[in-house]
């Protein structure tokens, strides 16, 4: 009867106004305020709610006892997360919050254009409403940039390429990405163990750099110069720094690029704590000084530049158009230097030659190319780090006299790592026999060095490549099968124009 007497006394509408003016007067003297972030947010997702989450799946203060385990695609590492129902607190700049995981059956499937779960879920952050300003100020944002970067650290490296020759793909976007699961560490990597300190620190300096780069004005940007003979371990030095640094990696391919805006395009598309490579940079490009051009080029965008770049040794035929159809040194310098360089942030960009004698000072001067990093042939610390990965032998391992025998003959055999490392996996059966072999080969290489006098063989091996076509489809990536097709093919074919 009370129950009938109250429905007719307080009609539905007057009930739902009842409850929510409680809740309003609750909420008026209660100190929190509550926010809550959907998983759905009409029909798209929530972006805020997937950062949440693997947010909170950082945090070290979890509450409950039960957490609920995940691992994305494409990911090499699991993550926790908040259960159903369960919740956590979390504490930014001294403030206390508490983030609740609200988990509620959806009601009767409401008509839509995509199925949507069976669960609504979502977040609902409470604080203290003096606190409001101060989390909401900053505390949303530091969670986007959290997730972001566990985002980037549990997933797999991407590696993009711009192989398609500037068309774009259905989104509009020009490059083309696989994910990158390169070996090559700074551990594996057999040179100077000084001078792999100093880039490792050099690298370290600069991911954490964001204040000196932004207390000194300067774009938050480096460039390393990869030099050395091939086979040294250029590409592989790449790999390194993008696992070191957790960055994915750009192959720009120059000879793919038409124009300087078609660059700019390619760089604007680039994310931010990225590597960007131009491996090759001789062979991409054939470096022409302007004053050689055709003296219509100087009408050209670039006007106060001294030096032009011509792809393919052609492409410029048409000086008039200059930068429009070309890609000029100018371009490649804003690429890489200009006020387009810093359309992003944390960038790495990286050159790699065979032959730094070649390439134009505008490419050299200080302050363009940051560090130099000088590829060299395998020195004798080099040679121990290779003997430690593919046999597994320590300094103490190896019979002094044969230790001393190597380090006497391993600067005058200009074997590059390369080559030393495929003699001991040639061998890596027989540990005792790799290191023999090796020995005999860095003896008859120093001999033959030593006969011919000043060129060394490798480096008469160098001219005579140098001469041959850029290397293509080579690159990062390449297999030691790669190379020996590589070697191979040039040999057979003889020499080719560039
Ligand atoms: N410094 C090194 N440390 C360890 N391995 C190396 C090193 N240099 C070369 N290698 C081995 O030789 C192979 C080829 O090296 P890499 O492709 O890095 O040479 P590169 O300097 O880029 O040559 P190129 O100038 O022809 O591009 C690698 O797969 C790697 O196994
Ligand atoms: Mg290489």
């Amino acid at each position: 009867f009370c129950q009938s007497l109250l429905q007719v006394v307080f009609p539905p509408e007057l009930r739902f106004a009842t409850v929510k003016l409680f809740y309003r007067i609750f909420h008026w003297f209660s100190s929190y305020c509550y926010f809550d972030i959907t998983e759905i947010d009409g029909v798209n997702t929530n972006e805020l709610y997937n950062a949440v989450q693997l947010y909170l799946s950082s945090s070290v203060s979890i509450t409950g006892s039960r957490l609920s385990l995940t691992r994305a695609l494409n990911s090499s590492a699991i993550t926790f997360g908040l259960s159903n129902n369960d919740s956590i607190v979390d504490t930014y700049n001294g403030v206390t919050v508490l983030w609740e995981h609200v988990v509620t059956p959806r009601q009767a499937q409401t008509f839509s254009w995509r199925p949507l779960p069976e669960e609504k879920r979502g977040f609902t952050l409470r604080l203290k409403k003096r606190d409001k300003t101060l989390v909401l100020g900053s505390y949303l944002d530091y969670i986007m940039e959290k997730a972001n970067d566990i985002r980037r650290k549990n997933q797999d490296r991407l590696l993009y390429t711009n192989s398609r020759g500037g068309s774009l793909d259905s989104r509009g976007y020009p490059w083309e990405s696989v994910p990158f699961k390169h070996p090559s560490t700074f551990e594996t990597l057999a040179m100077d163990p000084t001078k792999k300190q100093e880039i490792m620190e050099d690298l370290t300096d600069f991911a954490n750099g964001q204040g000196f780069y932004q207390k000194t004005g300067r774009a938050w940007k480096r460039g390393y110069l990869l030099y050395g003979p091939p086979g040294t371990g250029k590409s592989s030095m790449i790999a390194a720094i993008a696992n070191y640094l957790g960055y994915d990696i750009y192959d720009l391919e120059l000879t793919e690029v038409h124009t300087n805006s078609e660059l700019r395009k390619l760089l604007m598309k680039t994310s931010s704590k990225s590597i960007i490579v131009i491996e090759d940079i001789d062979c991409s490009l054939s470096l022409t000084n302007r004053k050689n051009a055709t003296s219509t080029s100087s009408s050209a965008r670039s006007g106060t530049y001294s030096d032009m770049v011509e792809m393919r040794g052609g492409g410029c035929g048409s000086g008039d158009d200059g930068g429009n159809k070309t890609i000029t040194l100018s371009g490649l310098l804003n690429f890489t230097d200009g006020l387009w360089s810093c359309c992003g942030s944390e960038r790495i960009f990286v050159f790699t030659t065979n032959h730094i004698e070649k390439l134009d000072p505008a490419l050299l001067r200080s302050g363009r190319m940051d560090m130099h990093i000088f590829m060299s042939y395998c020195s004798f610390p080099a040679l121990k780090i290779l003997l430690k990965n593919y046999l597994g032998f320590d300094e103490v391992d190896l019979d002094g006299a044969v230790l001393q025998e190597l380090e006497g003959v391993v600067e005058k055999a200009e074997m590059t790592p390369a080559d030393v490392s495929e003699v001991l996996i040639k061998n890596r059966r027989d540990k005792v026999k790799a290191v023999r072999e090796l020995l005999e080969t860095l003896k008859v290489r120093a001999e033959r060095n030593a006969k011919n006098g000043g060129l060394s063989v490798v480096e008469e091996e160098q001219e005579k490549r140098a001469l041959e076509t850029p290397k293509q489809g080579c690159g990062l990536f390449q297999e030691e099968s790669c190379r020996q097709e590589k070697e191979n093919e040039e040999k057979d074919d003889g020499t080719i124009e560039k």
